[in-house]
């Protein structure tokens, strides 16, 4: 009964998709660094999802030009670019904030190695946010995800204004390498092949379950399974290769930000049922050191409704999760002691 429940949960997230709406209310969306690989295309899909009503993009550099071309599509989202300077400005009003700012990979590095540089721009970001728009929902995109939603929550901690429910490290993206990497095995359908992935969003913290997915079963042990494993878990290292020192993943993580924020925004707006898979705080595997956790959620109205159960896993699953576990409690502790030490 998990099983099905699990995998109800994450059909939303199943490929391909785009943009729908049952309702129209208005939606404030702000982008925090929205001229960058990332941002740039976010931007174009968020214009054109008819959900969003306001769209303001923010940078430290270009982001008018940014706004300044994707407004001319005639979809009704009113968009405007904001300057270097007008990161308050931009946040007002917002209730979706989603960031892509920060510093991708380059071949050889972790998503760790970019902690150093990302950290202060995300707690910059976080503290604009928590006094501007302290009720806004945070989608958190800048790496390492794992230790940056923890940064996010520690600021808004201080500020009072932390909100569980409306925090959310995006971690579409895995769903949808792990939909369209099983689907390529299988031949079935991407949108038929739902995976849910658990965890968090680096290396071993990836944890897809594939005894849930249809057609996982093609796969569920030996060589073949430990393949797709790892291409899972090291889908975003295939990108920063082939991109060859020029970045990390940029057209494939928008559309899976695009995606999410959709959902999002149907909840939101009162639809019911909405699941996809995302890294927030959860009572999971609270007890072992591990505060924020990627499960499929129900979204609602105020954010996150419910934080699902993984639902059964084989004994494979059952060993990547021992091993995601203490790998996550270190990322964790690293955002939350850092972000206490320069607040
Ligand atoms: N969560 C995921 O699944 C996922 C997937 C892909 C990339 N990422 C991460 O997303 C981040 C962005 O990747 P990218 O390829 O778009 O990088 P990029 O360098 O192309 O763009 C980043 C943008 O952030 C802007 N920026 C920097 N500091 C800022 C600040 N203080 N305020 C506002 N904007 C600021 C830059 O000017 C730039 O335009 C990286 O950390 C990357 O690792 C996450
Ligand atoms: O791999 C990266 O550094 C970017 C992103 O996290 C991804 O999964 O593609």
């Amino acid at each position: 009964m998990f099983a099905r429940q699990a995998l109800r949960s994450v059909k939303a997230a199943a490929g391909p998709r785009y943009f729908s709406s049952s309702a129209i209310n208005n939606k404030n969306v702000a982008v925090l660094g929205a001229a960058g690989g990332i941002g740039q295309p976010l931007s174009l899909l968020l214009k054109n999802d008819p959900l969003v009503t306001s769209l303001r993009l923010y940078d430290i550099r270009l982001a008018p030009g940014v706004a300044a071309d994707v407004s001319h599509v005639n979809t009704p989202a009113v968009t405007t670019g904001y300057k270097a300077d007008e990161l308050e400005k931009a946040l007002e009003g917002a209730e979706i904030v989603v960031i892509p700012a920060g510093v991708p990979r380059k071949p050889g590095m972790t998503r760790d190695d970019l902690f150093n540089t990302n950290a202060s721009i995300v707690r910059d970001l976080a503290k604009a946010a928590a006094k501007v728009s302290p009720k806004a929902h945070l989608l958190i995109i800048s790496n390492p995800v794992n230790s940056t939603v923890p940064i996010v929550a520690e600021v808004f901690k201080k500020a009072g204004v932390y909100d569980p429910k409306k925090l959310f490290g995006v971690t579409t993206l895995d769903v949808t390498r792990a939909s369209t990497f099983l689907s390529g095995i299988t031949g079935n359908k991407p949108a038929d092949t739902v995976v849910p992935v658990v965890g968090g969003h680096s290396g071993v913290t990836i944890v897809p379950i594939l005894s849930q997915a249809n057609g996982g079963d093609a796969v569920a042990k030996g060589e073949n399974y430990d393949k797709l494993v790892h291409r899972i878990q090291f889908g975003g290292d295939e990108v920063v290769k082939a991109k060859d020192g020029a970045g990390s993943a940029t057209l494939s993580m928008a559309y899976a930000a695009a995606v999410f924020t959709n959902s999002l925004l149907k909840a939101l707006n009162g639809e019911k049922g909405i699941k996809e898979c995302a890294y927030v705080d959860s009572p999971l595997y609270k007890d072992q050191g591990v505060d924020f956790f990627a499960t499929p959620i129900t979204l609602g109205s105020e954010g996150v409704a419910e934080v699902n159960p993984i639902g059964p896993v084989s004994a494979e699953e059952e060993k990547l999760l021992e091993a995601a576990i203490p790998e996550l409690a270190k990322n964790i502790k690293k955002g939350v002691e850092w972000v206490q030490a320069n607040p």
